[in-house]
C-alpha cells in the first residue's frame, strides 16, 4: 500500500494552485517539482480543489459510553472524516458522564484505536452534569487524555460560585471552560425560540435573554478570575453584542456558531418536524443575520457543529416529546461554504480559520490547524466547491438521520482527508485504517 501522495494542482486555502507531497505523515514538499524524484506515489488530481488544514470540531456528541443506538466513536470520527475532520471534541454528555480520568481515556482510546480522527475528550465541569460539585478536573487534564476542555454541555453550569471555582481551577493547566448558556429557570418547559411564531404556533417559548444573562454573568465572572471562557452554541444577536463588548474590554472569551443557527430560523418549526427541535432553539432571521456578522468580524472566533445524533425513536415522535439536538458533522463545510464564502463574507482562509485553526487553539491541540508548510504533519482536507450534492440522512456514516438539511441541494464536497499522511477519505469515500497504518 503506497504511504505516500502527490496532490497535484491543488490551491492550498484557496490561493494559486500547486502540487503538494505528502510523505512520511508530513508535508513532505510543495511546489511545481514537489514530486520529483518521489517514489511509490498515489496520484490525486486536484485542479480545482482547494486545500485546507484537517477541520477540527470543538464540539461533537459520540455517544459512547451509553447511546451506542444512536452513535458510537467509530461511526462518529468517521462521520467526521467524511465532513473533512482530522480532530475533534467529544461532549462530556456520556453515561457514564465523562467526568473521570477513567471514562476520558476509555474514549480516547476508542478514537484512537478507530483512527478516523484524533478524538480530545471533553471533562465534565460537575459531577454527573449535575452542577453541584466540580469534577475530578485535574485527574482528567493528567490522564493519558490530556484534557483541556471543559463543560457540562447538555446543562448549564448555574451556579455562579461552582462556575467561579471551575474557572479558577482550570487555569493551573491552561483549560477553558465551555459554557452552555441557558438560565434553567427562564427555559422550564421551552420548546422553541420565544417570539412571533412560538407565540403563533402555542409552543413556550425559549427567551434570547435566558441565554445573554448567562453569557453576561460569564464573561464578567471571567474577567474576575482572569480565566479562559468558551461560549457553546451562540445563537442571539444579543449574546454577539456581550461578547463583541467582552472582547473590546480585554477579556479572554471565544464564541462558537453553529451551522444550524447560521443557516435556519425558527420559521422552520411551523412545520412541527422535531428534527428542528434543538438547544439552543433556531431563532429569528435578524439572529441569524447577527450570527453571520459577527463570526465574519471576529467575534464568533469558532463554528463547531454540535453534532447531536439521537435515534428515530427519540426524533420521530410529536414534538414536545422529541430530544434536542440535530446532526452536523458531514454538512458543515457545505453550510459554511454557503452562508460564508458563496455570499463573498469569507475567503477560504477564513473558512481554515473558523472551522481548524482558532478551534485547535481554543483546544490546545498541537498538531492540527497548522499552517500548510512543508515539514507540518499531513493533517488536510481536499474539498471541490464547485460540487453539489442533495443530503440524504440514510446515506451519510452517522448512525442517527437527524440532519435538519434532509432533501436540500448543498454546494461543496470533501474529496480526501488526511490524517497524519494517510487516508481516511478518499474520493469521497471513507478508508478504514489497515493493521499496521493504524499503529501508533
Ligand atoms: N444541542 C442539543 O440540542 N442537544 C445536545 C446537547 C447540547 O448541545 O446542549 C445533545 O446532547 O443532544
Ligand atoms: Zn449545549
Ligand atoms: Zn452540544
Amino acid at each position: 500500500m503506497s504511504t505516500s501522495y502527490l496532490l497535484r494542482g491543488v490551491a492550498p486555502l484557496g490561493g494559486p494552485a500547486t502540487d503538494v507531497l505528502l510523505a512520511d505523515g508530513v508535508i513532505a514538499a510543495i511546489g511545481a517539482d514537489a514530486g520529483a524524484g518521489a517514489v511509490d506515489v498515489t496520484v490525486v488530481e486536484g485542479a480545482g480543489l482547494v486545500l485546507l488544514p484537517g477541520l477540527v470540531d470543538l464540539h461533537t456528541h459520540l455517544r459512547e459510553p451509553g447511546r451506542e443506538d444512536a452513535e458510537t466513536v467509530w461511526s462518529g470520527t468517521r462521520a467526521a472524516a467524511l465532513g473533512g475532520f482530522t480532530a475533534v471534541h467529544a461532549m462530556a454528555n456520556t453515561n457514564p458522564t465523562q467526568d473521570t480520568a477513567g471514562v476520558v481515556e476509555q474514549v480516547w482510546r476508542l478514537g484512537r484505536d478507530a483512527g478516523w480522527v484524533d478524538v480530545h475528550p471533553v471533562g465534565a465541569v460537575t459531577v454527573g452534569l449535575e452542577g453541584e460539585r466540580l469534577a475530578e478536573l485535574g485527574a482528567m487534564a493528567q490522564s493519558a487524555a490530556r484534557v483541556r476542555v471543559f463543560s457540562d454541555d447538555g446543562r448549564c453550569v448555574h451556579d455562579p460560585v461552582v462556575m467561579r471555582r471551575a474557572l479558577e481551577y482550570v487555569k493551573a493547566f491552561d483549560g477553558v471552560v465551555a459554557q452552555h448558556a441557558q438560565e434553567p429557570r427562564l427555559t422550564e418547559g421551552s420548546q422553541m425560540h420565544e417570539g412571533v411564531v412560538s407565540a403563533e404556533l402555542g409552543l413556550a417559548g425559549w427567551p434570547a435573554v435566558a441565554e445573554e444573562a448567562i453569557v453576561a454573568r460569564d464573561v464578567l465572572l471571567a474577567e474576575h478570575v482572569g480565566s479562559r471562557l468558551h461560549v457553546c452554541h451562540l445563537s442571539t444577536a444579543g449574546s454577539v453584542e456581550i461578547v463583541r463588548w467582552a472582547k473590546s474590554r480585554g477579556i479572554d472569551v471565544t464564541a462558537e456558531a453553529t451551522p444550524h443557527h447560521l443557516a435556519l430560523t425558527d420559521e422552520e418549526v411551523r412545520g412541527y418536524d422535531p428534527v428542528f427541535k434543538v438547544n439552543p432553539p433556531l431563532r429569528t432571521q435578524a439572529d441569524v443575520d447577527a450570527v453571520r456578522d459577527g463570526l465574519a468580524d471576529g467575534t464568533i472566533d469558532i463554528v463547531a457543529t454540535d453534532h447531536a445524533p439521537h435515534t428515530r425513536e427519540d426524533k420521530d415522535c410529536e414534538w414536545a416529546a422529541a430530544a434536542f439536538g440535530m446532526t452536523g458533522l458531514e454538512t458543515v463545510l457545505s453550510v459554511v461554504q454557503q452562508t460564508m464564502v458563496d455570499t463573498g463574507r469569507f475567503t477560504w482562509a477564513d473558512v481554515a480559520r473558523v472551522l481548524s485553526q482558532a478551534p485547535a487553539q481554543i483546544g490546545r491541540v498541537a498538531d492540527h490547524g497548522r499552517p500548510i508548510a512543508v515539514g507540518e504533519p499531513a493533517n488536510l482536507v481536499l474539498v471541490d466547491p464547485a460540487a453539489r450534492r442533495v443530503v440524504v440522512p440514510e446515506e451519510q456514516a452517522s448512525k442517527s438521520a437527524n440532519s435538519p438539511l434532509r432533501g436540500r441541494e448543498l454546494p461543496g464536497r470533501v474529496v480526501a482527508t488526511f490524517l497524519r499522511g494517510r487516508a481516511t477519505v478518499l474520493d469521497g469515500v471513507a478508508v478504514p485504517a489497515t493493521i499496521t497504518a493504524g499503529v501508533r
